[in-house]
């Protein structure tokens, strides 16, 4: 059969047509869910009306996967709905993301895989900077990163929770690579700039490459990227797309210690998300040290229901020395339900106080 290119693109100009017609009849529903939401509001509460639903993006995303017949791609086909579900959310409402920038961090690149092109996003110099940025109400949501497959947990993170009164909305995985960038070459270079969490992830290239450089911690590997940018004998570990918006060489590629390096961010609000089919919660408490087995009571809670723990960390509670918080991850379990409001409540017989952070739906296996 002879293709011929003439028919061929009228056929293409027929499929737009009727594309743009379905697209725009998909953006009226959505502006009509949009108005359904404020309707269902609190008249004086309709500023926090959220137009985000990641429970339900996360639906949309399955649907689109599992009916995809090809040829496309299935991440061609889920970009391609990241950027139509972007334009239904900017349609209901203007929504301001914070992340940790300047722009090029790893946190940009979470957040726009998160939230897609058409919100709008107000870079923050500090991760408490973020979660102020949400506190105050200036942005609806935050992207903060919250744990490394390599470096662990990210402490000025987990920090803020305490204090806090932001809620986990969604969660997020970032596959990232590590880059080393500068103006000059690796012979010449006497200071690396990087987030301590990014140096910590590139220890075995740092000691075989640049063994006794200074390492200078940075709020982000952006600004890392920034402050290379400006000085002769720098260079920055950081994501790749720092060379060309901050206009340095690439000196060497995938620098990580491990080249399934993850990062995990959380997306932050004043509430989370309704239930999904399958949700994870974070919860915080403290424990009396005093009372022998208390932090082993508490922990048999969650086993007592059933719930598996897919993540446990402690940090010093800033209320007096040697006294501890404790964040414990439940999984197949969300703040809103029954068994989460009995496991709060038994835990309030050991603990000093119990709080949730969040509840999310769970991403590890789609990402
Ligand atoms: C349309 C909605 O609002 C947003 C846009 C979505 C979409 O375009 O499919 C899905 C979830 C929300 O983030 C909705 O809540 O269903």
């Amino acid at each position: 059969m002879s293709l011929n290119l003439d028919t061929l693109r009228l056929q293409i100009d027929s499929l737009d047509h009727k594309l743009i017609a379905l697209l725009n009849e998909r953006a009226q529903v959505s502006l009509d869910i949009g108005a359904a939401k404020k309707q269902a509001m609190d008249p004086q509460e309709e500023d926090s009306t959220h137009v985000y639903i990641p429970g339900r993006e996360k639906v949309v995303f399955e649907k689109v996967t599992r009916l995809n017949p090809g040829p496309l791609a299935a991440d061609s086909l889920c970009a391609i709905y990241r950027e139509i579900m972007s334009a239904s959310i900017a349609l209901q409402k203007d929504v301001m993301v914070a992340y940790l920038g300047p722009v090029g961090s790893f946190s940009h690149d979470a957040s726009m895989k998160r939230f897609g092109d058409s919100v709008q996003y107000a870079s923050q110099g500090t991760i408490a900077d973020v979660f102020e940025a949400v506190e105050r109400g200036r942005c609806q949501y935050g992207v903060v990163p919250f744990e490394n497959s390599i470096a662990g947990s990210v402490v000025p993170t987990l920090d803020k929770f305490v204090k806090s009164k932001v809620k986990i909305r969604a969660e997020t995985y970032l596959p990232v690579h590590h880059y080393l960038l500068s103006k000059s070459n690796i012979e010449s270079i006497r200071r690396v700039y990087s987030h301590p969490v990014a140096l910590a992830q590139c220890q075995t290239f740092l000691n075989s490459r640049l063994k006794g450089i200074e390492l200078v911690p940075c709020a982000s590997t952006s600004e890392a990227a920034q402050l290379a940018s400006k000085e002769k004998f720098a260079a920055a570990i950081c994501n790749r797309v720092c060379a060309e918006i901050y206009g340095l060489d690439i000196l060497h590629a995938d620098i990580e210690d491990q080249q399934d390096n993850t990062t995990r961010f959380f997306i932050i609000s004043d509430a989370w998300d309704a239930p999904t089919a399958n949700d994870k919660t974070l919860l915080m408490f403290t424990v009396d040290h005093r009372l022998p087995g208390a932090l082993c009571d508490g922990l048999k809670v969650f086993k007592d229901h059933n719930l598996n723990l897919t993540k446990i960390d402690s940090r010093p509670s800033l209320i007096r020395p040697w006294h501890y918080v404790f964040f414990v991850e439940c999984a197949g379990v969300h703040g809103d339900s029954e068994a989460m409001h009995t496991v709060v409540a038994e835990l309030g017989k050991y603990c000093l106080d119990v709080k949730i952070i969040g509840s999310y739906a769970d991403q590890l296996v789609q990402e």
